[in-house]
């Protein structure tokens, strides 16, 4: 089943629970719009390259759309519609004004140069800026982009628009960015990880945990995890996997991680076959990077106790069905995740009011809007019985049905 195919199928259950209606059924489940785009960009050799671009906005009743843009080889048509899907129910249960989109470029950013990326974002752009906009569509960074990334398409925009901050979120603090951006989607999986924990009367302080993905999200959960005195004892990238069973100093990995460019051959710890690394003896696994992973061949291997997923549609609904029998408890990406775009909409905010607020402002905020939904989809678990994953989904699903159903039908 491909990540389309499980959004759709999670999104009919919560249909399903909610018993909504046949209209807003279809409704919900169609794209607003879908943008394919052909970008070519001369080379550092002067040679030619041409690359295909996405923007899928999935759903803007409650706001103007909101998501991320992937820079990596797998981008396609499909799994970024369902990720588009996922943002609109993740910024309802987030319970901030959004709607839902996403975007991507088939590319490995590994193998361009600074001065390659820039030319394709650029070039990205210029084909998509008439269907952005603050009050529209407002992208911000996903695997393989960054707060660069989100200037270049700023000062693109601008161009066309008239300088528009509020056109991109995650950008550099100097350029309207926010103060916490950077750590918030990491930070908000640390908050979400510490409501589940309290809830089964733990504490990170008790708990082990295993990272996969030691980007930006992997790297933030694991040095705040680690902050907060929690043993972490493995993680990956795409260089490979390193483990240390008395916990891995994530101070130290990161600067290895800046000098290096990857986890592999970090001192303090041994080399894991990264295959190995979702079954790992742990307590809390955060996978951190691609979607998919866990599938019915690495669910049955599952050690962990809980899963809090970092990265998007990592668990795949055959691994889903598989954990839930095994009782591992799964916090589902559109809640453990939802501190990246919480975040962003505070920036957004700053923005269109023109006043950037304290660090600790940002970080407080976060954690009360962590702790409400961590609530909400509790109440929602209780009434239907269900698992967290469509508690989430049921509290998203719900909310953006009434907005639609609110905003009528009339053409
Ligand atoms: N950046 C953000 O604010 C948000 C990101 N996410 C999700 O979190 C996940 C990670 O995103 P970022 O950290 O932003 O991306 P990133 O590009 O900063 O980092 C991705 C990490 O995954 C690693 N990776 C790639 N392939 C791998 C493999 N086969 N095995 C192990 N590791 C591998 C990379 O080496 C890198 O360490 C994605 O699923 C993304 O959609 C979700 C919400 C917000
Ligand atoms: O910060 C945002 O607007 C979106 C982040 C994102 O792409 C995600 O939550 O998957």
């Amino acid at each position: 089943m491909n990540a389309l195919e499980a959004t759709n199928l999670y999104f009919k259950r919560a249909v399903k629970l909610l018993q909504l209606d046949s209209k807003v059924e279809r409704s919900l489940l169609i794209p607003f719009r879908e943008i394919k785009v052909e970008c070519t960009i001369p080379r550092d050799d002067g040679t030619l390259s041409s690359y295909v671009g996405f923007r899928v906005q999935h759903d803007n009743s409650r706001g103007p759309m909101k998501g991320g843009i992937r820079y990596h080889p797998e981008v396609e048509l499909n799994e970024v519609n369902a990720l588009a899907q996922l943002m609109t129910w993740k910024s309802a249960v987030a319970n901030i004004p959004y709607g839902g989109a996403k975007g991507g470029i088939g590319c490995n950013p590994r193998d361009l140069s600074p001065t390659e990326l820039e030319r394709l974002t650029r070039v990205f752009t210029q084909k998509i800026h008439d269907v952005i906009g603050p009050n529209l569509d407002i992208p911000a960074p996903d695997m393989g982009t960054s707060a660069q990334t989100m200037a270049w398409i700023l000062d693109e925009y601008s161009k066309f628009h008239g300088y528009t901050p509020g056109v991109v979120t995650g950008k550099p603090v100097d350029l309207g960015g926010s103060l916490g951006r950077e750590a918030a989607t990491g930070r908000g999986v640390l908050f979400a990880t510490e409501a589940l924990l309290k809830d089964h009367n733990l504490s990170i302080r008790d708990q082990s945990f295993v990272v996969q993905g030691f980007g930006n999200v992997g790297s933030w959960a694991s040095k705040l995890i680690h902050e907060q005195g929690g043993k972490v004892k493995a993680v990956s990238d795409v260089t490979g996997a390193i483990k240390n069973n008395a916990g891995l100093d994530i101070t130290a990995l990161t600067d290895y991680v800046q000098k290096t460019g990857g986890v592999k051959g970090f001192q303090d710890a041994e080399a894991l076959d990264p295959a190995a690394l979702l079954s790992e003896d742990c307590d809390v696994l955060i996978p951190a990077a691609l979607g998919g992973v866990l599938n019915a061949e690495t669910a049955k291997d599952v050690r962990a106790k809980f899963i809090v997923e970092a990265a998007n549609h990592p668990t795949d609904p055959v691994a889903d069905e598989i954990l839930e029998k095994r009782g591992v408890i799964i916090l589902p990406d559109i809640y453990a995740n939802c501190g990246g775009v919480t975040v962003s909409y505070f920036e957004w905010v700053q923005n269109i009011q023109g006043f950037p607020w304290e660090e600790e402002k940002v970080n407080s905020n976060l954690k009360k809007y962590m702790e409400r939904a961590y609530t909400n989809i509790k109440e929602l678990c209780n009434t239907h019985n269900c698992s967290p994953r469509m508690g989430a989904f049921t509290l998203g699903v719900h909310r953006v049905a009434r907005a639609t159903l609110l905003r009528g039908w009339e053409a």
